[in-house]
C-alpha cells in the first residue's frame, strides 16, 4: 500500500552525458519524467552504456547534464547528500569479502542511512532493519554466512539487500537477476515492485531479459549506442523495428493472454 505521505517528486534526466577518458559513452539522454513508485527497465545491447548511465546517476563517475528529482538537481548535490537519496547495486560485486551477510547489510545501512523514512521500520535499529530486509528477500537463512562462501546468485541477493537497507528514494539496479534461478528472479522483482510501491521509490533496473522487463516495468528505456532510442510503456518501446534496429535481431512481439508483451527472436536481422 502506498505511504500516506508518499513522495511526489518526479525524476527526469536532461542531456545526461557520461564517459571514460573524454570519450562520451552515454550521450544527451533525456529520460522521464518518472513518477515515484515506478519501475523503469533500462535495456539495450552489450556495450550500449547502460552500466555507465547508472554509474553516472549514482555518482560513481562524473556525469554532465541535469538529473532533477523535483526541483533538486542530483548532479549538483554533495556526494553524501546524493548518497542519501540514491542507492546503486553495481553489476560487478565484491567477492573476496569475509564479512557475514548480516554485517555487510548493517555496514551498508551505516555507511549511508535513510533517504526516505519508512514508517513501519522507523523504530527498528540498524540490525533489525538488516534482518527485516533479508527476511523480505527470503534470505534470512544466509544472515550468518560469510559473503565469500556464497554462490553467485546468493551474493547477488545479498548485494540487493545492501541497496534496499538504505531506504533510497531512487534505486539503481544493474542486472540484479542475471545469476538467479527462476524462483529467485520472481522473488527479487516482486519484492522490488512491492517496495517501490510501499516506499514511493523510483527504480531504474538494467535487464537483458526483455520478457522480464516487460513483465515488471511500467516503462522501458531502450539505450542503443549511448543514446535513448525508445521510451514508454512496454508495448510502445519494444517493437519488431526497435529489436531489429537496436539489437540486430528479427523478432516477433505479441501480447500474451494478460496483454503483456512477449518477444520471440526468430533470427538475426
Ligand atoms: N572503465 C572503463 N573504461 C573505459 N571504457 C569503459 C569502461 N567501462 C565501460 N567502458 C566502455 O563503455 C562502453 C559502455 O559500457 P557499459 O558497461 O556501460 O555497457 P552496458 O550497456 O552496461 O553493457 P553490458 O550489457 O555488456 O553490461 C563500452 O564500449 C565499454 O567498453
Amino acid at each position: 500500500m502506498p505511504m500516506a505521505d508518499a513522495p511526489t517528486d518526479l525524476l527526469s534526466l536532461h542531456g545526461a552525458t557520461a564517459g571514460y577518458r573524454r570519450r562520451p559513452v552515454v550521450r544527451d539522454v533525456d529520460l522521464g519524467p518518472l513518477p515515484p513508485a515506478s519501475i523503469t527497465a533500462l535495456v539495450g545491447p552489450n556495450g550500449a552504456g547502460k552500466s555507465t548511465l547508472l554509474k553516472g546517476l549514482a555518482g560513481a563517475m562524473p556525469m554532465a547534464g541535469r538529473v532533477m528529482l523535483g526541483a533538486t538537481d542530483l548532479l549538483a548535490l554533495a556526494p553524501k547528500a546524493r548518497a542519501r537519496l540514491v542507492a546503486h547495486m553495481p553489476q560487478a560485486l565484491p567477492d573476496r569479502v569475509a564479512l557475514t551477510v548480516l554485517d555487510a547489510v548493517i555496514g551498508a545501512r551505516r555507511a549511508s542511512p535513510a533517504g526516505a523514512p519508512t514508517p513501519e521500520l522507523a523504530d527498528l535499529d540498524d540490525t533489525d532493519r538488516a534482518v527485516a530486509v533479508l527476511d523480505r528477500l527470503g534470505i534470512a537463512d544466509l544472515a550468518l554466512e560469510p559473503l565469500d562462501r556464497l554462490s553467485g546468485g546468493q551474493r547477488q541477493m545479498a548485494a540487493l539487500a545492501q541497496a534496499l537497507v538504505r531506504d533510497p528514494r531512487i534505486l539503481l539496479l544493474d542486472e540484479p537477476t542475471s545469476a538467479l534461478d527462476l524462483r529467485h528472479q520472481f522473488q527479487v522483482m516482486a519484492t522490488v515492485a512491492a517496495l517501490a510501491c510501499e516506499r514511493g521509490m523510483q527504480v531504474i533496473v538494467v535487464l537483458h531479459d526483455i520478457d522480464l522487463a516487460c513483465r515488471w516495468a511500467d516503462r522501458i528505456a531502450v539505450l542503443g549506442r549511448g543514446r535513448l532510442t525508445a521510451f514508454g510503456p512496454p508495448a510502445t518501446a519494444i517493437t519488431p523495428a526497435i529489436l531489429r534496429d537496436v539489437w540486430g535481431v528479427a523478432a516477433s512481439v505479441t501480447p500474451d493472454e494478460r496483454g503483456r508483451v512477449r518477444v520471440q527472436v526468430e533470427g538475426l536481422a
